[in-house]
């Protein structure tokens, strides 16, 4: 399985949903031990990702010294998994859910431990289920980008696409009611 990142040209109309978090309102967890954004993930980055104006979402993310990869610089899987967690919350201002098919990025320059990082991402387009993102992680001036993402999403029907993976979650006595038939 391989794919390249392509936004197609035959866009479907993509609208925010009514529901969706206001611009300045956080997006919210999608579960709440999740590694990327769970309040409850003990081990996680914690990441609090706040609604934009359109299909845009933002989050700030403090490089603290267990992120380390290179001496004294982020290890390239954690700004990935910070873009994935921000992207990921596109779809939730569509009214989707939706899960990470494709996941590319672009790193530009070594990002500092004692850096705090600000996450952009913006919808580039949505066709049938897939869902197009772009972000950009900088220091302050989007234009001066440290790294830049793309990804694919599909959305997803929750219960059926998680029913046999639920009992392995740290919050499966929660998830439990809402799966059972
Ligand atoms: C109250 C109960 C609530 C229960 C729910 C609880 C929680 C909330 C739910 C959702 C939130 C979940 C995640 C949160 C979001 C962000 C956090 C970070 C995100 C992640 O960390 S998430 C983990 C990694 N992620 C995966 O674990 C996905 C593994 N995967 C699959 O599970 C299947 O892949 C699936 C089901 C996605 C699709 O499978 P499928 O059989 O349903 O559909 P199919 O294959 O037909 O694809 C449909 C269309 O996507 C195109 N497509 C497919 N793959 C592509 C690729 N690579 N590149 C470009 N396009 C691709 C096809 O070309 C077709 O496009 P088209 O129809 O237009 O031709």
């Amino acid at each position: 399985m391989r794919s390249e990142f392509v936004v197609p040209t035959d866009l479907d109309t993509a609208t925010r949903h009514p529901r969706a978090a206001a611009p300045g309102e956080p997006v919210g967890e999608h579960n709440p031990v999740c590694y990327g954004c769970g309040s409850r993930a003990p081990h996680g980055l914690n990441l609090r990702t706040i609604a934009g104006d359109g299909l845009t979402v933002w989050a700030d993310m403090a490089v603290t010294p267990w992120m380390e990869g290179g001496p004294g610089v982020i290890h390239g899987g954690i700004l990935s998994t910070a873009f994935d967690e921000v992207m990921g919350a596109i779809p939730k201002l569509l009214g989707a859910n939706a899960v990470t098919v494709h996941l590319e990025i672009d790193y530009g320059k070594p990002v500092s431990v004692g850096s705090t990082v600000r996450l952009h991402a913006e919808l580039l387009g949505v066709q049938r289920r897939k869902i197009f993102t772009k972000a950009v992680a900088h220091l302050g001036d989007p234009n001066d980008s440290l790294a830049i993402a793309h990804a694919v999403f599909v959305t997803i029907k929750g219960r059926e696409h998680f029913s046999d993976y639920v009992e392995n979650s740290r919050a499966a006595d929660e998830y439990r009611p809402h799966f059972t038939p």
